[in-house]
């Protein structure tokens, strides 16, 4: 039986539906919108295409976008000088530096400038940090989005085996974490993982997140387990084409036949990220203005 392929656009446009309404609310008690600011240094063009689609998603769920374009040559004071302004302006609930940065800035300082209050990324130590021991704060966006899919498919995961494949602090990481908090039963597997395939084979839930093209194969996949496929690889184009295809880490066509359940690339992780994101502004907007937000609404 092929795999169940769950669509994480449809999820998060459903998401993005709700933020919508619950910031149209938001605006009306606060007398303003609820605001995110990003913040993109240089030129690659695949961060522009993000940084424009996270702007207009931001727009339609309305709530104000500031968005900040620097040139590749900006100082890292420069920089660290917009995060304070921004930090300090009470229209900004929510503060997203893209990464990654050009090599003459410390992504780890510029980081560490936002207020965490504001980091809507959940990339500053603190809300690592507040994670790591159980303290509400801010859940980076990608696993968070992980998370929405595997519990409105499984429902409960305790006791279930869930391997992540990769160990970075943005998606590795903070996975391992809320997949615990959820009672099941983690493995943080990455490049030197003995057996991996082996490793993989035990799992109920497979989390890709290493950044290599096609890489979990369908025998590494036991029979009916739900895989999340948090890569985005672009192949080179073929002859005649001028971009080449999107991937995940999942070789997505031998794996559906063996999985029960399967996040697509494109389509699946990649744009509950962006709806997340607008979600923890949503959240920030109303911790900020002191604004009770109706519980359990998302
Ligand atoms: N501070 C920071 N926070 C981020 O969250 C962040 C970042 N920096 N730097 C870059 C990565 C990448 N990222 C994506 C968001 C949405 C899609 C997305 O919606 N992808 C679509 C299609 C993409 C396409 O067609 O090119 C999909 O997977 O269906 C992808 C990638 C957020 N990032």
């Amino acid at each position: 039986m092929a795999a169940e392929i769950i669509d994480g656009k449809a999820f998060a446009a459903q998401l993005r539906e709700k933020v919508g309404a619950l910031a149209a609310d938001f605006a009306a008690k606060a007398g303003r919108k609820a605001g995110l600011a990003v913040v993109l240094v240089g030129d690659d063009p695949a961060s522009q295409v993000y940084v424009g689609s996270k702007g207009k998603a931001t727009l339609a769920a309305n709530m104000a976008s500031f968005e900040h374009r620097l040139p590749e040559s900006t100082s890292e004071g420069d920089l660290l000088a917009l995060v304070e302004r921004l930090n300090a302006d009470p229209a900004v609930d929510g503060i997203l530096v893209q990464l990654p940065l050009p090599d003459h800035i410390d992504e780890q300082a510029v980081i560490a400038a936002i207020d965490p209050d504001k980091d809507v990324d959940g990339f500053h130590v603190a809300n690592a940090g507040r994670l790591a021991v159980g303290q509400s704060g801010f859940v980076p966006c990608t696993p968070l989005g992980c998370m929405m899919l595997l519990t409105d498919r499984l429902g409960d995961l305790s006791g279930l085996n869930a391997v992540v494949i990769g160990r970075s602090n943005i998606v590795g990481k903070p996975m391992a974490q809320l997949l615990l908090d959820a009672n099941a039963t983690v493995t943080i597997a990455h490049s030197r993982t003995k057996d991996l395939a082996d490793v993989v084979r035990r799992a109920d839930i497979v989390v890709a997140a290493v950044g290599r093209a096609e890489m979990i194969r369908a025998d590494w996949i036991k029979p009916g387990a739900t895989v999340i496929d948090v890569g985005i690889n672009r192949l080179a184009p073929e002859p005649g084409a001028n971009k080449g295809r999107l991937v995940g880490d999942v070789a997505f066509d031998e794996v559906r036949e063996v999985a029960g359940a399967i996040t697509p690339v494109p389509g699946g992780v990649g744009p509950m990220t962006i709806a997340v994101l607008l979600r923890n502004t949503l959240v920030a907007a109303h911790r900020n203005a002191g604004i009770a937000l109706p519980e359990g609404t998302i």
